[in-house]
């Protein structure tokens, strides 16, 4: 079926879902539909007996629809192979007692395998599948337990005004971490964050036109800035310049670097493609002191952005040094001094300290070979930051935190606290405009050179900075975030440009050192905000951008009526699905080669919207012989180490012991998580248990699983019903190759 008639089935499902005038409840979606009859469940599906679920000729008329939308998302033309992906899941032969939840469970694989559990192997049901090693791995703890992973230390208090993905600076009088037995969501009541707010219909779009340009029509690259180093077809995205990662243009450690981490054959992503071609400077062109880049790039989730924008500035840099060293060698280092502070050439933000901690470990990684000092801030978090701190102070090139703890770093632990207790001091004055001054709304020129200059602590300089990246863009310019971000920016602007210019009259930015921006989603008030702000932002994006990646398989699982209750023992017998599919797999393949079953036991990531339903799974799942790890809000995360992802995290932190089969093998957490963390290959599942906030949310959720090329599976339990079958179109249509681009009912999703 043509992307069209794909859009026709998801328009007339929704259509006639939600009436007239209907508005989906989901949150997910906005729509106006207009059909009027959505064909009636047909009962019995699912019912006793073995093989139960019914063949496909019985599928009632309910499933038509979403039959012809399984087919649009198996590419396969063998037939076999998308009849097995389209047919209603069986039980396995097993046997025991029917399950009807189990049965009904659809697999809308785009790849068109056969899905394991059709391989008939002598395995206990799902409902009694021990999986890897039952007993002996390490467990979520209880709150009221203060050992070990899970143990609540209060840190929810702490960050009570901070958004999830940020919990410093501390404020030690905020309320005790009994506040996160009570079940709040990830900021104590309020929206995690507010791209939550943000629909599929005000995805962005490049003004001007609606097309992407990646679409074969021959677009106009709309609002898309043409850079002049790239050319038309590099430019239009329609082809990619690089296909190996080659010296010239990177300097041999780097491609050595990446030889190491990725193979002798190792090959750019599209976005590294675009990102080596159209950022990276080679010998020559350094670019010190000359006119100051700003570029987006924008890719899905696990294509390799990080490595993307870390080459250009890791190179940007070495060339820097070399040109320096070359025309100066008696430059004097600033590590002279006692306690010299860092001066960075580059800063990476990142919205998560995990996630600051995974992009060092890759920064340090990349400059195994030319020798960069990289610095994570996220790891002098187990110690207060004084001045003394001999983690931190020595000279760095590449500086990677929080925006939150970059401003700690430069002002001095308990800065924001100062700035609160300086706001009510002049609010009782009446001094508003102040206010907003010191909160970073409008921060003026004045308070520029207080904060880039006079303000700090001295453990940061930031004249240095030449580089600065903002990963998860969308996040940290969002309204939750984009105060203290943009507070660093005209700190680290302010440091840099003595004296001060009189403030633009626009709300452009130009700012006196490289930006790079990097986001796998794209709302429009990010779009917009960069339109205003940053007008002369060159996008840069990889025509996977807003999808599903190609190696996701989605699945739905329909939740019975019945309350919680029903809704764990789902989500408990789907998770022993999983592994005994893995089991029968091991049998199968053990059984052509005749050696003895060895499972590779996948692990997965459970996802829920709140804290309180992190405990309560958490808790279902451990009395149930799971083991599992739970991970909502601050509650279970380690300071100044990646050591609660132990096992889940991809393993690039040679100081992380590696994991063994005893580990926990589901993790479950909230949004907190989602955010450019690199799961391990062996996280082949993620679970989407709670109804995501939106789109955004969902892809980022999604996209923890099936990366870098590797093949996942997003499972998302939903009722049947309205919401659920919206997540599963959802899920469906982004999950849909041949929808590049285009609108289906009012979604806008034709982004780039
Ligand atoms: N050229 C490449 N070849 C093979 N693997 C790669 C390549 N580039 C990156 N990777 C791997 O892909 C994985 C995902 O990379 P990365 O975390 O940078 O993705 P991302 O696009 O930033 O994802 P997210 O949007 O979730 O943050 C990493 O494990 C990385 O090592």
């Amino acid at each position: 079926m043509s992307a069209p008639s794909l859009r026709h089935a998801f328009e007339t499902s929704v259509k006639a879902l939600y009436g007239p005038n209907g508005r989906i409840p989901c949150r997910l979606l906005h729509t106006t539909p207009s059909l009027n009859a959505y064909p009636t469940k047909k009962k019995g599906r699912g019912g006793a007996g073995a093989g139960a679920g019914p063949p496909k000729s019985e599928a009632g008329p309910s499933y038509t629809a979403r039959t012809q939308l399984s087919k649009e998302f198996t590419p396969s033309s063998s037939s076999s192979s998308s009849s097995s992906s389209r047919r209603p899941r069986r039980r396995s032969s097993g046997g025991g007692g029917e399950d009807p939840t189990a049965a009904r469970i659809r697999d809308f694989s785009r790849e068109g395998a056969p899905h394991p559990s059709s391989l008939s192997s002598p395995t206990p049901p799902s409902e009694n599948f021990d999986g890897p090693e039952k007993g002996t791995f390490r467990r979520w703890r209880s709150p009221g337990n203060k050992s070990g992973i899970g143990s609540g230390q209060g840190l929810l208090g702490r960050a009570h005004r901070r958004n999830i993905f940020d919990r410093s600076p501390a404020r030690t009088s905020s309320a005790p971490g009994g506040k996160y037995a009570s079940g709040r969501n990830d900021t104590g009541g309020k929206p995690a964050y507010r791209t939550g707010t943000t629909p599929i219909s005000s995805f962005a779009r490049a003004p001007s036109t609606s097309t992407s340009p990646y679409t074969k029509n021959e677009p106009e690259f709309g609002a898309w800035k043409t850079n002049p180093n790239l050319d038309d077809d590099v430019q239009r995205g329609r082809i990619l310049p690089e296909t190996q990662f080659t010296s010239p243009p990177l300097l041999p450690g780097f491609v050595d670097a990446l030889k190491g981490m990725f193979g002798e054959k190792a090959r750019p992503t599209a976005v590294q493609a675009l990102s080596v071609q159209g950022i990276v400077r080679q010998e020559g062109e350094e670019g010190g002191g000359g006119e100051k880049t700003q570029h987006l790039l924008a890719a899905e989730t696990g294509s390799g952005k990080s490595i993307a924008y870390l080459l250009p500035v890791l190179q940007s840099l070495k060339l820097a040094e070399r040109s320096r060293s070359e025309s100066d060698s008696s430059q004097p280092s600033s590590s002279t001094r006692k306690n010299p502070p860092m001066a960075p050439r580059a800063i990476i933000l990142a919205p998560t300290h995990e996630l600051a901690r995974q992009l060092a470990q890759f920064a340090k990684t990349l400059s195994h070979h030319e020798k960069l000092r990289v610095q994570c801030l996220s790891r002098a978090n187990v110690r207060n930051s004084d001045a003394s701190d001999g983690d931190v102070a020595h000279d760095v090139d590449v500086l990677v935190g929080t925006p939150m703890k970059v401003l700690e770093t430069l002002k001095g632990r308990g800065w924001w606290d100062r700035e609160i207790d300086q706001e009510h001091d002049e609010e009782e004055g009446g001094d508003r405009r102040r206010r907003r001054e010191r909160k970073g709304v409008n921060v003026d020129v004045e308070a520029q050179a207080e904060l880039g200059t006079g303000g700090g602590e001295g453990r940061l300089s930031l004249e240095r900075v030449e580089w600065v990246v903002i990963d998860e863009a969308d996040v940290l310019l969002d309204p939750d975030f984009i105060k203290t971000t943009n507070l660093l920016l005209s700190s680290i602007d302010a440091s840099r440009r003595p004296p001060f210019p009189s403030p633009s009259p626009s709300e452009a930015k130009d700012h006196t050192f490289n930006l790079i921006l990097s986001t796998a989603t794209i709302p429009t008030s990010l779009s917009t905000y960069l339109s205003t702000t940053y007008p002369s932002l060159t996008r840069l994006a990889s025509p996977g951008v807003h999808r599903l990646p190609t190696t996701l398989r989605t699945e739905f699982v329909p939740l019975p009526d019945g309350g919680l209750g029903a809704k764990n023992r789902t989500i408990e017998r789907r998770i022993r699905q999983v592994w005994e599919n893995d089991y029968k797999l091991a049998v199968d393949r053990a059984r052509k080669a005749n050696l003895r079953p060895v499972p590779q036991w996948s692990k997965i990531i459970v996802f829920a919207n709140k804290n309180g339903r992190v405990e309560s799974l958490a808790a279902y799942l451990e009395e149930k012989g799971v083991g599992c790890v739970g991970m909502g809000g601050e509650r279970g995360r380690v300071w100044g180490s990646n050591r609660h992802l132990k096992g889940f995290l991809r393993e690039l932190d040679p100081s992380l012991s590696p994991a063994s089969s005893t580990d926990p093998h589901v993790l479950i957490t909230t949004s907190l998580l989602s955010r450019g963390l690199d799961f391990a290959p062996s996280v082949r599942y993620v679970f989407i248990t709670d109804e995501p906030r939106n789109t955004v949310d969902f892809l980022h959720r999604a996209g923890r699983s099936g990366r870098a090329g590797l093949e996942g599976t997003v499972v998302v339990f939903a009722k049947e019903g309205k919401g659920g079958e919206v997540m599963f179109l959802l899920c469906s249509v982004l999950a849909s190759d041949e929808l590049a681009t285009g609108s289906i009912g009012s979604f806008e999703l034709s982004v780039l």
